[in-house]
């Protein structure tokens, strides 16, 4: 539930087979509150939460080396949005999974900046830095990504996201949960 003085922030998801929607669980459970949106059953409800957002976090699996084509409905559904510039200096964000190391997320997360900076909105990408430059946090973005959130989906199909990739997600639900207290409050 969100409190009043707590920045709206709103996480669109589509997960073909969980791994987008457990990953952007464990996003929320960081930012301490969020609200889900499965863009594949979106109500009226939801894209009223999202006009209203703070923050958006975009979430898309990686299907052929871009966000799956489901999720790229829904981009283009708000996209009614962008003549008035709705949702322009909201601030937006991403994360994306798939199953090689690499499986070219960057273009997932590419996708996903460059709608946000059609929509006029403010990109906030990741500040994580794990091994090997620091030893001692090792398993926090494994994928080395700075732009969004990268994660690489479990073979163990009970947990979906690594332990690794929950806890970096967890902080970067962290992270972007400060930007946007900071931000709402530059803003009043
Ligand atoms: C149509 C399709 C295309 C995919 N393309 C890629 C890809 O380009 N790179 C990759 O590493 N994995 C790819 N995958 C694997 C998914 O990214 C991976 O299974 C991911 O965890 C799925 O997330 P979800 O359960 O939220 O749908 C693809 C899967 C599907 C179904």
């Amino acid at each position: 539930m969100t409190q009043a003085n707590t920045p709206l922030i709103c996480i669109p998801y589509f997960s073909g087979s969980g791994h987008t929607a457990r990953l952007a669980a464990h996003i929320g459970s960081g930012a301490g509150s969020a609200r889900l949106i499965d863009v594949a059953a979106i109500t009226d409800a939801d894209w009223a939460a999202l006009d209203a957002a703070t923050l958006i976090v975009f979430g898309a699996p990686t299907y052929m080396g871009s966000t799956a084509a489901q999720f790229d409905v829904f981009l283009e559904e708000a996209s009614s949005r962008w003549q008035d510039m709705v949702w322009a200096d909201k601030m937006a964000a991403g994360f994306t999974v798939a199953t090689h190391p690499s499986g070219d997320k960057l273009s997932a997360l590419m996708r996903m900046s460059v709608y946000a900076a059609q929509m006029g909105m403010i990109w906030v990408g990741q500040t994580s830095i794990g091994a090997p430059v620091f030893p001692k946090a090792e398993g926090l973005n494994t994928d080395g990504s700075w732009l969004g959130l990268m994660a690489t989906s479990s073979r163990d199909k009970s947990e979906l996201i690594t332990p690794q990739d929950a806890l970096t997600a967890n902080s970067f639900g962290t992270r972007l949960a400060g930007a946007a207290q900071r931000w709402s409050v530059g803003a009043d």
